[in-house]
């Protein structure tokens, strides 16, 4: 039996993203699109990739139909989700949810960092983090809710603090940091980062052929990161936009411990490899190999690559992902495999393409 999904927030780049792996998903049935922009528009005349592939066509953010589904996708900007949520979840929807709204654990941090105060904080306490590799227990708990015939509210992590925690926190975990260490994070970002609308950060004419920091000191990101590795003011996070479409790159560098100055690069990844054994989205790279953008554009996985510095007692732990995928709609649809029951990599691309 296939479960009846829709995307809201399907005409814009994480919501297409969706669309392309619900339509080749073998458990999902997508049954509704939307765009206010795009009422009555054929998903196709807006993206020819999908030509000949469906005849979907956009409703309206609140076509009726959403409170009839198995599940919703929100693809749409933080606050305005959080307009949506309790009422699919009051019909029985369950909902994953790619913006920042149900992100953060304290719904002042919220306010402090997206200038909007927390219209229905109670649904911080028990909605999911959308992490799987980082949050299994939350998510078991959704999947609980769902047998029990209850909607889940799944968070979808963000995409620079699923590339940045995936790298960082077995680190942290596994106690080779320094207390109270700063955490440096340095990370790179592809355009469609930024979502469909053009602004002059954005516009081709200054993207293309540079590279440059933004949101220095500020990025509402940062907490997120915090939260997910337990590091509450400790963590300098510097994103960059690189003239891509798609693609992430963290890298993360972490003060070790004295107790962890024997640690060589191939224990890392030795440890590294252990901890995210039962992950399968996650590729650990040898010792020596660096992780790429390139290689994981189109796809949902993450590459890890480390390596470890004697000299300065540091670990620089890098992570790539699509930004789209992992650090979004792929990401979503982890979680709603695991929360339906099947096979977190159902449906989702793994392998990008070598060349
Ligand atoms: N792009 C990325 O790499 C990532 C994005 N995300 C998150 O996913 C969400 C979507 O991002 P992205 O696809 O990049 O953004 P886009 O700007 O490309 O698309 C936004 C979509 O949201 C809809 N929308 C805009 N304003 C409202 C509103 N007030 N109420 C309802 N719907 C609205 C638009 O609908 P319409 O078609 O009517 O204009 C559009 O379809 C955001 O929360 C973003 O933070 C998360 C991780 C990574
Ligand atoms: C390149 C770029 O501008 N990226 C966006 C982050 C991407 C995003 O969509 O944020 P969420 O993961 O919180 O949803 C930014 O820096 O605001």
């Amino acid at each position: 039996m296939a479960y009846r999904v829709g995307v809201v927030g399907a005409a814009g780049y994480a919501g297409a993203e969706l669309v392309r792996l619900l339509l080749a998903h073998p458990d999902f049935e997508l049954t509704a699109i939307t765009s206010n922009a795009d009422v009555n528009v054929k998903l196709a005349d807006v993206y020819p990739a999908f030509a000949g592939e469906t005849d979907l066509v956009f409703t309206a953010h609140d076509d009726p139909v959403l409170e009839s589904l198995d599940a919703v996708f929100l693809a749409v900007p933080h606050t305005a989700a959080m307009g949506m949520v309790p009422g699919l979840l009051s019909h029985g929807v369950s909902v994953f949810d790619l913006s920042a709204d149900y992100r953060l654990d304290d719904p002042d941090v919220y306010e402090a960092w997206y200038a909007t105060p927390h219209t229905s904080p109670d649904l911080l306490k028990t909605r999911a983090f959308g992490l799987p590799e980082l949050y299994a227990e939350d998510l078991a708990s959704a999947r609980a809710q769902h047998v029990a015939g209850e909607p889940a509210l799944i968070a979808c992590a963000g995409c620079y603090p699923t590339a940045t925690s995936l790298a960082a926190a077995p680190a942290l975990r596994m106690g080779w940091c320094r207390a109270q260490s700063l955490i440096v994070v340095d990370a790179i970002s592809g355009v469609t980062g930024a979502g469909k609308g053009c602004t002059s950060r954005t516009h081709f004419c200054s993207a293309d052929e540079s590279v440059e920091a933004y949101g220095v000191c500020k990025h509402r990101h940062t907490p997120e990161i915090e939260q997910i590795l337990g590091a509450r003011d400790r963590v300098i996070f510097t994103p960059h936009l690189a003239p891509l479409k798609r693609g992430l790159l963290s890298t993360v560098t972490l003060q070790l411990d004295e107790g962890a100055h024997a640690l060589s690069t191939e224990d890392a990844v030795r440890a590294y490899e252990e901890f995210y054994a039962t992950s399968p989205l996650v590729k650990v790279l040898p010792a020596g190999a660096m992780p790429s953008t390139s290689s994981v554009v189109g796809t949902c996985s993450c590459q890890i690559g480390l390596a470890v510095d004697k000299r300065t007692g540091v670990l620089v732990a890098m992570a790539a992902i699509d930004n789209l995928c992992k650090g979004a709609a792929g990401q979503a649809v982890q979680c709603a495999n695991i929360v339906f029951g099947l096979d977190e990599r159902r449906g989702l691309p793994l392998v990008g393409m070598p060349v």
